[in-house]
């Protein structure tokens, strides 16, 4: 999941004022306009949720493998190999909506079927709509009808794809799907690919078309990634946070508690820490565990509104550092540093750290940095504070009078280096989106990488913006293909 879509489809209406020079009036409109497309984005981020459920081995995985079109749910010949529930941003048919793989589940004390059944419960609470994956070749297995059996009460559509019918003499067998009352068994070879465009026709069909309520998904807590390599402190950081405080489940209105999720009091406000289950199961993979680690990392950015990265203060940063730290910056999300074993630093320490953070954080200088031991508990109490600021600069916009205002002023003193003999204008901006904030400067040519890093620095020393990241982008006019009479041609200010 990249970005907030709102700022592409706000930039899309914006198209039609191409050629012509916003006025003042103009901008009241734009604004209007754009906090409208706003608020939709928001219900957009909220799009309508499938969740994918089955037992172990079905091929539920290298079915949403065909949905996606590409490789990336773990797809292993070992039941029970999706360890967490994941979830994909997906398109079909012009169409997106968000996939979620609900494997994963280990046989528990409760036994298979019950934690099968358990998952397709969770499925119908959180999703709008429900496939169960059957394994044609083996027909409905107790397993099979138990969450049947769950799912018939639901109120929200389920459908019922057959997988591994590879070819057409296995057809035959999906008509006794039919005993499962879910209604049509969709025949599909998720490894082939046959016959998954017509499920996924079906499943479209399904699916509500307008976004769905806010509800599990926006309302409630503001949700935190906690992540960093491994060894930073991460579980003991999270026994703190949660231990000093009573835990506080279930009890918040309005929420329902992902199972992988915590819910962590702070300085009086409730905040979910999503995706924690690992860090407390501590599951360890004698294969790929750094594979696993990192899908683990990006899940848990994807979910979360803001990262806290814990860096280990004791120890120079690493490759490793600076790849959760990208990760964070390119799903755009606001980001905390977190400085932990600060009781480890001296003096010498301290100085070598100055350096080293000035060369080594170059893509984050904007990131809210605090210094914290998660052994002692010092400074534990400054991540709330941060983490809301962050939070607030994610969710500013600034109207698009106040940035031409102070766009054209510095445009006047800067302007954009000359490329190829032509001196690009840069005709308007706007901040077309938040979460990440988003300026889209109108310009009549490509500006440089430089100049946009420049702008981006100048805006924030304008506006603020600590522990968020803003992106530049950058929409050059079109040639007009129709000239005005008369020719209200761009007029500069
Ligand atoms: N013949 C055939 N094999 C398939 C098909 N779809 C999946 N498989 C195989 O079935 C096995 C299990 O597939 P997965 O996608 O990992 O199954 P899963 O349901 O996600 O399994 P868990 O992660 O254990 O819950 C793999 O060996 C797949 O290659 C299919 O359409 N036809
Ligand atoms: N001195 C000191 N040690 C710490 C601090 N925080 C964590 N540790 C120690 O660092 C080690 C790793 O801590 P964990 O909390 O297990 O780290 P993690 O990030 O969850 O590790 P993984 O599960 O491997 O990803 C443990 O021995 C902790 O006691 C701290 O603030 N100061």
């Amino acid at each position: 999941m990249t970005g907030f879509d709102a700022a592409d489809s706000a930039v899309d209406g914006l198209g039609e004022i191409d050629g012509t020079w916003a006025d003042e009036s103009e901008f009241a409109a734009l604004d209007a306009r754009i906090e409208a497309d706003e608020a939709e984005g928001r219900a957009a981020a909220a799009q309508p949720v499938l969740a994918v459920v089955g037992r172990p081995n079905v091929g539920k995985s290298t079915l949403v493998n065909r949905i996606l079109g590409r490789r990336e749910a773990v797809v292993q010949d070992v039941p029970g190999v999706t360890r967490d529930r994941v979830a994909y941003d997906a398109f079909w048919a012009g169409r997106r909506f968000t996939l979620v793989d609900t494997g994963g589940w280990e046989p528990d004390a409760t036994g298979l079927q019950a934690s099968v059944a358990a998952q397709a419960e969770m499925a119908m609470q959180t999703a709008d709509a429900v496939l169960l994956v059957v394994d044609a070749t083996v027909g409905a297995t107790a397993t099979d009808e138990a969450v049947a059996r769950v799912l018939r009460r639901s109120k929200k559509p389920v459908l019922l794809a057959a997988n591994k019918v590879d070819d057409d003499r296995l057809l035959a067998d999906t008509a006794s799907l039919w005993s499962l009352g879910l209604g049509e068994p969709h025949p599909v070879s998720a490894l082939h690919g046959r016959s998954s465009g017509d499920l996924l026709d079906s499943v479209m069909a399904a699916l509500p078309e307008a976004p769905r309520e806010a509800g599990t998904v926006t309302a409630g807590p503001r949700r935190v990634a906690l992540v960093g390599k491994p060894n930073v402190g991460k579980s003991s950081l999270l026994n703190r946070l949660s231990g000093e405080q009573r835990s506080v489940v279930d009890s918040v209105a309005g929420t329902t508690v992902d199972p992988v999720d915590s819910l962590v009091e702070l300085d009086g406000e409730v905040w979910r820490f999503v995706d924690t289950a690992g860090l407390r199961k501590r599951v360890n993979f004698a294969d790929g565990a750094e594979y696993y680690a990192s899908l683990r990392t990006k899940t848990a950015i994807d979910a979360a509104e803001v990262a806290i990265v814990l860096l280990d203060a004791s120890e120079p940063l690493t490759e490793q550092d600076l790849r959760v730290l990208t990760m964070v910056v390119e799903a755009g999300r606001a980001c905390v540093l977190a400085f932990n074993k600060w009781d480890l630093v001296d003096e010498d320490r301290r100085h070598a750290m100055v350096r080293e953070l000035d060369r080594g954080l170059v893509r984050v200088p904007w990131a809210e940095k605090v210094n914290i031991s998660a052994l002692t508990g010092r400074a534990v109490r400054k991540l709330a504070p941060a983490l809301r600021t962050a939070l607030s600069s994610w969710d500013q916009r600034v109207s698009t009078g106040q940035l031409n205002g102070w766009l054209s002023d510095l445009i006047a003193a800067t302007p954009p280096p000359v490329r190829g003999g032509k001196q690009p204008k840069v005709l308007f901006a706007t901040q077309a989106g938040i979460r990440p904030p988003t300026l889209v400067l109108f310009t009549t040519g490509f500006l440089e990488a430089g100049y946009r890093r420049f702008i981006e620095r100048k805006f924030r020393e304008q506006f603020g913006f600590a522990g968020s990241p803003v992106r530049v982008n950058v929409r050059v006019r079109e040639k007009k293909q129709k000239p005005k009479a008369g020719g209200k041609a761009a007029r500069n200010r």
